[in-house]
């Protein structure tokens, strides 16, 4: 079995996998170290041979996550690095080391699944966009933030903006104008998510004309479940990991 980390800045996901098979034995998410080591605690059961993990979060905290995971199972953990180029994909940054590693191991495990053009969408704390053209060269990307931190802002930073977020998902369920307060903000924000990813594809259109693919995960992936021509791949970055880390 193989334990496998993806460290985003709101969420650690993590899933135990049987390498032989490709089985997914047990899989959570945890907001911290002491809580991902309270969930792994129980999954002493599963033969946990290895380990290997990406993280956006800083380094001090990825090596205390790696620290705590190796002494608590007794496995050496592998973290994914940058690269100028993997499994095909050819990272565009002008400071290769600097792209998200959430980011660059989503493309690659995209660029697995066809070999094409593609736009490459993560919506998690922050949003991000990145295109990959037919060669497999990556051409950029966009960061903007996600729906939580759109929502956060509003309150954090206004004095009238206030409601209890267990409204928030019967306020979204249409983009008709809102006659709330809840109603007006949770669809502003859906309405700002689904502008970008509009435009995104829209773009990546003008750009790559009708071949191309739209791929997106992470945890707010849901949100735009309803634009057409978007395959939803919650384990995107999983999928780049075992390239990263074979
Ligand atoms: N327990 C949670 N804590 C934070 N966000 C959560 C939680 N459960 C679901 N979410 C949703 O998932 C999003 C985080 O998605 P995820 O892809 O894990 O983000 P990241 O990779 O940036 O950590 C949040 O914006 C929020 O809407
Ligand atoms: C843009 C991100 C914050 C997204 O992280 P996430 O929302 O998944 O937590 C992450 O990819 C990151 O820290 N990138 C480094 C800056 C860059 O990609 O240019
Ligand atoms: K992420």
């Amino acid at each position: 079995m193989i334990l496998e980390l993806d460290c985003g800045n709101s969420l650690i996901k993590w899933r135990v996998l049987d390498s032989c098979s490709g089985v997914v034995a047990a899989q959570g998410a945890s907001s911290c170290a002491a809580g991902l080591l309270g969930e792994l605690g129980s999954l002493v059961h599963l033969r946990i041979l290895r380990a290997r993990l990406v993280s956006v979060r800083s380094d001090q905290e990825t090596t205390e996550i790696c620290t705590r995971i190796s002494d608590a199972l007794s496995v050496h953990v592998q973290s994914a690095a940058p690269a100028k180029e993997l499994g095909g994909v050819i990272n565009g940054y002008l400071e290769y080391e600097r792209l998200g590693m959430d980011r660059w191991l989503a493309m690659v495990g995209a660029f697995q699944l066809k070999r094409d053009a593609m736009l490459v969408l993560d919506l998690g704390t922050a949003v991000t966009a990145d295109l990959v053209d037919a060669q497999g060269v990556h051409l950029g990307g966009f960061i903007c933030p996600g729906i939580s931190l759109l929502r956060s802002q509003l309150h954090a930073h206004t004095q009238r903006i206030r409601y209890s977020m267990d409204e928030a998902p019967a306020a979204s369920c249409t983009l008709e104008p809102g006659r709330t307060t809840v109603e007006a903000v949770e669809r502003g924000c859906l309405s700002m998510l689904d502008s970008f990813v509009s435009t995104q594809i829209r773009q990546a259109g003008d750009r790559f004309g009708a071949a191309f693919s739209v791929y997106a995960t992470g945890g707010d992936a849901g949100l735009i479940k309803d634009i057409g021509q978007v395959q939803r791949i919650p384990d995107l970055v999983f999928r780049g990991l075992a390239i990263a880390c074979p």
